[in-house]
């Protein structure tokens, strides 16, 4: 009926839900350290990355990523909580306007000034990502925080590219680049079950958040507040703030890989 009607409180930024009617498995989340799970059954994540996979750098007009050819299993991980071996299709970053908040996930309520994502899908049970998508064990997200402190020397190439694509659907050629480089050789992570942030907000992502984060410098962090959530000719509008709130953890629990 009409009173029922309400309409589903909108996130300014994607205009999508900030709940989805009927969600249990949403992300992000805050982490509270002290209620994750030691599970001694997880396996060390392998990772296994191929450099010459880079295709092109694109600003989406949510993020920019960098998207990777996955028409064959060449840039992979495999272990960790996975039954399978998934894909890399691109990563991306979230971030804020200041360094006080950024990140999507949280680690005690404390917030990271941003948040790297690299997405991966299930290329054993599913034939292309668009399927895995819906798929509850379709995607497989690393998260990795940034944090203020020295100068990241691999992300730099990533941060010299980003004038190229300034505006929404700038996109450029991005070649050899390896994005383990990003990923803090510390093994320890924690894992849950959990959903995209961006529409289509689908729940088949299994999220695997790096305990240790990586150092970027604050001119870094800048490069990334430069680029436009708008396309060239429209009235610019700065590219930060490009994370979800906090959703409900519900009937979860998050596992931890060490002790
Ligand atoms: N922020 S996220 O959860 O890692 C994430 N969202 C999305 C998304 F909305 C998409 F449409 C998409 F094609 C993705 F590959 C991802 S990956
Ligand atoms: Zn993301």
């Amino acid at each position: 009926s009409r009173k029922n009607a309400r309409k589903a409180a909108l996130h300014p930024l994607w205009q999508s839900p900030l709940t989805i009617p009927g969600g249990t498995r949403q992300s992000p989340i805050n982490i509270q350290w002290r209620d994750s799970v030691y599970d001694p059954f997880l396996k060390p994540l392998k990772i296994s990355y191929d450099p010459t996979t880079c295709l092109h750098i694109w600003n989406n007009g949510y993020s920019f990523l960098v998207e990777f050819d996955d028409s064959a299993d060449r840039s992979t991980i495999v272990g960790g909580p996975l039954e399978n071996q998934y894909r890399l299709k691109q990563f991306h970053f979230h971030w804020g306007a200041i360094n006080d908040w950024g990140s999507e996930h949280t680690v005690d309520s404390k917030f990271y000034p941003a948040e790297l994502h690299l997405v991966h899908w299930n290329a054993v049970e599913y034939p292309s990502f668009e399927e895995a998508v819906m798929e509850g064990n379709g995607l497989a997200v690393i998260g990795v925080f940034l944090k203020l402190g020295a100068r990241h020397e691999g992300l730099q190439t990533l941060v010299d590219a980003l004038p190229a694509v300034r505006h929404k659907d700038a996109v450029i050629e991005f070649d050899d680049f390896d994005p383990s480089c990003l990923i803090p050789s510390c093994p320890d992570y924690w894992t849950y079950a959990g959903s995209l942030t961006t529409p289509p907000l689908t729940e088949s992502v299994t999220w695997i958040i790096k305990k240790k984060p990586i150092e970027v410098d604050e001119n870094q962090l800048e490069a990334f507040r430069t680029l436009l959530f708008t396309s060239d000719g429209e009235e610019e509008r700065r590219m930060v703030d490009n994370f979800r709130p906090l959703q409900p953890l519900m009937n979860r629990t998050v596992r931890s890989s060490f002790r």
